[in-house]
């Protein structure tokens, strides 16, 4: 486990040689959950996917039995030139006014951090400084790109039990698109939806931003880094950036809606195991979120017909994160309770 917070890394290429080293999964803490839980009083398999999640946090935390005493919720903010272009229902000062929001206790993710239990922090990302327009030009410089990856790469996670990154920044559902188009190819059609709810008119103006996007970068969307820099935003590469961080510092991480699940994706198209420690928790109402899951192979725990972002979905989540880890840990083995076994071998 590396030390927390991580000291910002200097370069790309000090990001790409982590991720070629990162830590696997605790396979004793695996065995011990596996081993326990056919001892329940219960049918084997009959708490269904809640055995898969107890496994599961134990597997990432690196600990038998796992814990979720602090779980921390991290929005990043950030502001997009390409918003400017009419991608989005809403204007550019709504980034702006939603932090205020956010910090005044109003907005639907200070709500749900207090119903699941998970501490809130709120992170702009230079507000007043979009990144440029990405069908005409990159969005970030590198040193731009790196400042807003080590703003989730070194957050501090000491004794964190699980990590949510979400995201406020109006037009992010286009940049979320054009990355996820450049890691995992297709059409602008497959990955564009109508985000904050834009007419016919602005969807139209979306594809077309994200059709101009591949044709402009071309092959420079192959490297998944790169493809952040010139597509993604600040939000997104400071989600991405807390993403890793935890696995390094063995935190599991309860992945959101599209723009969050795009960022994360950057990992594992790096690496086929470089999502490894993240959780799909629900399926957003954007189209794009679940052919994405599906790329990366991931079941999203809860379908709820949401379509915010803020991290709400992975909020909603902990609900049932927490009833696994109430049954794993606290109920009777047949044995404590003496209730005969199955008859089945
Ligand atoms: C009031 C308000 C609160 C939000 N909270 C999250 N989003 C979400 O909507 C934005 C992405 O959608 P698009 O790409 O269509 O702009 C992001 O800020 C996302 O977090 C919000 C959007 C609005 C308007
Ligand atoms: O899936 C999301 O996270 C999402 C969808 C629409 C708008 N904002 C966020």
């Amino acid at each position: 486990m590396s030390a927390t917070p991580l000291a910002p890394l200097a370069s790309l290429d000090a990001i790409r040689a982590l991720v070629r080293t990162l830590p696997g999964p605790d396979t004793a803490a695996r065995a011990a959950a596996e081993a326990r839980e056919p001892t329940l009083t219960k049918p084997a398999g009959s708490l269904g996917r809640l055995e898969e999640i107890a496994a599961w946090l134990a597997t990432w935390q690196g600990r038998h039995p796992p814990r979720l005493e602090r779980v921390r919720c991290v929005i990043f903010a950030g502001n997009h030139g390409i918003a400017a272009k009419g991608v989005s229902a809403f204007p550019p000062e709504v980034t702006v006014q939603m932090v205020q929001n956010f910090r005044n206790d109003g907005a639907a993710v200070n709500q749900l951090c207090k119903a699941g239990g998970a501490e809130l922090d709120v992170i702009e990302l230079e507000l007043d400084r979009p990144t440029q327009p990405f069908d005409t030009d990159a969005a970030m410089t590198e040193a731009e790109v790196l400042d807003a990856l080590n703003a989730g790469l070194t957050l501090d996670l000491t004794d964190v039990d699980a990590l949510i990154v979400g995201e406020m920044g109006i037009g992010n559902t286009t940049a979320a698109a054009a990355l996820a188009l450049a890691l995992f190819g297709g059409t602008a059609e497959d990955w564009v939806g109508r985000g904050t709810g834009i007419d016919d008119a602005g969807f139209a103006r979306k594809r077309a931003a994200v059709d101009a996007a591949k044709a402009f970068h071309g092959a420079a969307l192959a490297d998944p880094l790169e493809a952040l820099r010139r597509v993604g935003g600040r939000e997104l590469a400071a989600m991405a950036g807390g993403v890793l961080a935890a696995r390094l510092a063995r935190v599991p991480v309860l992945l959101d809606g599209f723009i969050c699940s795009a960022s994360a994706a950057v990992w594992q198209a790096m690496t086929p195991d470089g999502l490894d420690h993240a959780m799909a928790a629900h399926a957003s109402v954007e189209p794009g979120h679940r052919r994405l899951l599906e790329t990366l192979g991931k079941r999203p725990l809860l379908d709820l017909g949401m379509r915010l972002g803020e991290g709400s979905g992975a909020l909603v989540a902990l609900g049932p994160l927490r009833s696994a880890l109430a049954c794993h840990t606290g109920m009777a083995t047949f044995a404590e309770a003496g209730v005969s076994a199955s008859e089945a071998s």
